[in-house]
């Protein structure tokens, strides 16, 4: 489909040029924003940079200054946590999988700062992102007699993030807290911005707050532990930040994806450097998703439809995002956007990242359409979607026709109906 464009208003922002395009026939009227960094030349990075042995990116919102700390071994120094502490009590949130691994050592540093600690595990998984497990951690609050002055520190993966981080704005109507993100998913993308909150079954993420926290410390030691296909789900996101704004580093992925699943330390901290730096920029820009901020749902909404669709229980969050983000090209394509082998192009990198390319064979055309109308980008009723306007360019847009959403739905539905067994969880690897 071909739509024809003028470009009617051109404004400078802060890091971030808007456009607003307007054109075509009627039914392809096309009212949406295009952003793009200031940063966003076409040189290429030269060699990955090397990270010192502590890296600080400050993150600026209206509500927040707060720093993300990047290092090695962090987690043994009271230097990162202390400061951010107010009063003398604190409660680590942690899962019954990162527990074992690293939560002693994060009580032993914050008893060196004379903290009193008290800790919960939860178990491990999207499922338990819920007001059941919410509930639980309130008594633990309660039963620690936690005050306004008392420290919440999320210690684990996304789940852990977003549900200490809403625990944290709503207990006695907010409590300070930390974020220590153990997976690659949770330090590029769910520990920085402040999004907090909980799913509902009929919807991802319904419930929550914005929030945010006092400090994120990244020790990056942490993910040696992480095991493969969690790497991958959180490559997605940072593939993402190349898709939606940022090609030079899109262009760096490409190059160095084998250096990342091999967790070459060089690599894996420019990757998670680079990505916190655009996640940064886009939240300072636009702390509570009024604009620009949904850029970063590329491929979410398809996403969350696909998690929610399958229960919360057996697609990762990076994985549901992957296959999310093909369709969002896919969709691009047949606006008249994308060229096919832009399409291919994100098929290739996600596929190469070990990521799904494709929705499950479970996932009807229905379904996607139930669990989508729900999205927190629908607009009086109205389904705003995040699209690519090219490589490296996301838009914003209400205005496309509903047959070429359902048309793109359809076709992946085709393809995987072709070859159900090939897109069952867990993703050995999908072929293009
Ligand atoms: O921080 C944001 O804004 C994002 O949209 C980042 C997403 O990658 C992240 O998964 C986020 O939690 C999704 O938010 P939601 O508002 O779509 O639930």
């Amino acid at each position: 489909m071909e739509i024809s464009r003028k470009s009617c208003f051109i404004s400078q922002q802060f890091l971030l040029r808007k456009k607003l395009l307007l054109g075509g026939s009627k039914r392809h009227r096309l009212i949406t924003t295009v952003w793009q960094p200031k940063r966003n030349n076409c040189s290429t990075i030269q060699s990955t940079p090397v990270m010192n042995h502590m890296e600080k990116l400050l993150v600026q919102t209206p509500s927040k200054q707060y720093p993300i700390y990047f290092g090695s071994r962090i987690l043994d120094s009271k230097q990162y946590f202390e400061p951010h502490i107010p009063g003398d009590k604190v409660l680590i949130v942690t899962n019954t999988v990162v527990g074992p691994l690293y939560l002693e050592r994060l009580i032993r540093t914050l008893k060196s700062a004379n903290k009193k600690v008290c800790f919960i595990q939860i178990p491990d998984g999207e499922i338990h992102k819920n007001l059941t497990t919410l509930s639980v951690l309130y008594d633990k609050c309660m039963e620690n007699r936690l005050d306004r002055k008392s420290t919440l520190i999320a210690l684990g993966g996304g789940v852990i993030g977003d549900l200490t981080g809403f625990a944290a704005a709503t207990f006695v109507r907010g409590v300070p807290f930390i974020q220590v993100p153990t997976t690659l998913l949770a330090v590029v993308d769910s520990a920085v911005g402040g999004k907090t909150g909980v799913n509902h079954p009929k919807g991802k993420n319904m419930i929550g707050a914005f929030y945010q926290p006092q400090a994120v410390v990244v020790d990056i030691n942490t993910l040696s532990t992480l095991d493969d296909r969690q790497l991958a789900a959180g490559l997605a996101e940072v593939i993402k930040y190349g898709l939606i704004r940022d090609v030079e580093f899109l262009e760096w992925c490409e190059t160095n994806m084998e250096r990342l699943k091999k967790r070459d330390p060089e690599a894996l901290s420019f990757a998670m450097y680079r990505s916190c730096e655009n996640k940064s920029d886009v939240v300072s820009a636009d702390e509570r998703e009024s604009g620009v901020r949904a850029i970063l749902n590329l491929g979410h909404t398809f996403g969350h439809a696909i998690e929610a669709g399958t229960g919360f229980s057996s697609w990762l969050h990076g994985e549901a995002v992957a296959a999310g983000m093909v369709m969002a090209a896919e969709m691009s394509y047949r606006m008249g956007w994308l060229r096919k082998e832009d399409v291919v192009r994100v098929e290739t990198i996600l596929a190469r990242a070990s990521l799904p390319i494709r929705p499950p064979p479970t996932m009807t055309l229905e379904k996607f359409m139930t669990f989508m109308s729900v999205d927190k980008k629908v607009e009086s009723g109205k389904l705003k979607l995040v699209l690519l306007r090219s490589i490296g360019n996301a838009i914003i847009t209400g205005d496309f026709p509903v047959d070429v959403l359902e048309d793109t739905i359809l076709h992946f539905q085709k393809l995987v109906l072709q070859h159900p067994e090939q897109y069952e969880v867990p993703f050995a690897s999908q072929s293009l």
